[in-house]
């Protein structure tokens, strides 16, 4: 026999965009791309064609607009409860409400050397990302995160010292290239509810900045022995800079650039201490991944 193990169900790809007009004339803007899912008493649905305690993607695409005019969507963790919390609450059978939001870049325009008051440019593929669960009795878990920040250094990095075998070709290098697209989450403490959410408000931008600040100067500094060791020092220094996050995770891609022996070309110099021109590889590349955990486990208030 078969049984529904699990089942959630929402609306994906929900693109928002939020003007906010201030007192001295100036406006903001912020994009988003949301997605939802509900879970539930709603097996009927799968297993009997029965749609009663289905709330319709439509409707929760509807909500999610009328939650946007009706609440500020930043910083984007309060929208993504408010909206998560409003799914469990008006729906008794929906028992955990899921929001993932993207929030793409639009920053702020310099003309004639000043911030314009209401003119943005889409500086790079980067992007913030947030996850909220609201739980019925259980609360409300976030996850922040960056994703697609494209980073390149051209040397201060370094390979070597790893397991060599019949299988090893690659040579130790103590020079090379380094290039990512950082993908990076932290995990808050569990929030009680909106309310705690709301009171807390202020660390979530504070903390994507410092993560952000981080993960760049830590990349540009670091004279790094592998993606490896640099991705635990960034996040170790995440968890140092916001005390109620109990997790850091980091996934980066190792994107090579290869050397190109150029010597069949009049003895032409290529590679080595005297590599100028590289191959950029699209595929395949390294991925490496890692959590970091607070020791002791809970963040501290
Ligand atoms: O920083 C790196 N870590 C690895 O595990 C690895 N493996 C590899 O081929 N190059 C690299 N670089």
């Amino acid at each position: 026999m078969a049984t529904l193990s699990h089942a959630r169900y929402g609306k994906d790809n929900v693109r928002l965009l939020k003007t906010q007009k201030h007192a001295d004339g100036t406006q903001s803007v912020t994009e988003m791309t949301v997605c939802t899912l509900l879970e539930g008493d709603i097996a009927a649905s799968w297993t009997h064609s029965d749609n009663a305690n289905i709330v319709a993607t439509d409707t929760q695409k509807q909500t999610t607009y009328i939650m946007a005019k009706l609440h500020p969507v930043n910083p984007p963790e309060l929208f993504a409860s408010i909206l998560g919390n409003h799914f469990i609450q008006q729906y008794s059978h929906i028992t955990a409400a899921t929001v993932n939001i993207i929030v793409h870049r639009w920053t702020r325009m310099e003309v004639e050397g000043k911030p314009h008051p209401h003119s943005f440019l889409r500086d790079g593929a980067e992007t913030r990302t947030i996850e909220a669960v609201a739980q019925r009795n259980g609360g409300i878990s976030i996850r922040s995160g960056i994703n697609d920040l494209l980073v390149f250094k051209s040397t201060g990095s370094q390979f070597w010292g790893f397991h060599r075998d019949e299988f090893t070709r690659l040579p130790e290098t103590w020079d090379r290239i380094l290039s990512t697209a950082v993908k990076a989450n932290w995990n808050w403490k569990t929030f009680a509810d909106v309310e705690e959410v709301r009171r807390e408000q202020n660390r979530f931008d504070v903390a994507w900045t410092d993560a952000r600040k981080i993960t760049l100067e830590t990349f540009a500094k670091e004279n790094s022995p592998s993606v490896q060791n640099t991705m635990y020092i960034m996040s170790e220094e995440i968890l140092k800079a916001a005390p109620l996050v109990e997790s850091v995770e980091y996934s980066l891609p190792n994107k090579h650039y290869f050397e190109i022996d150029l010597s069949w070309y009049k003895g032409m110099k290529n590679t080595g201490a005297d590599a100028e021109v590289y191959a950029p590889q699209s595929d395949p590349n390294g991925l490496i991944q890692c959590t970091v955990t607070r020791q002791g486990g809970k963040a501290k208030l």
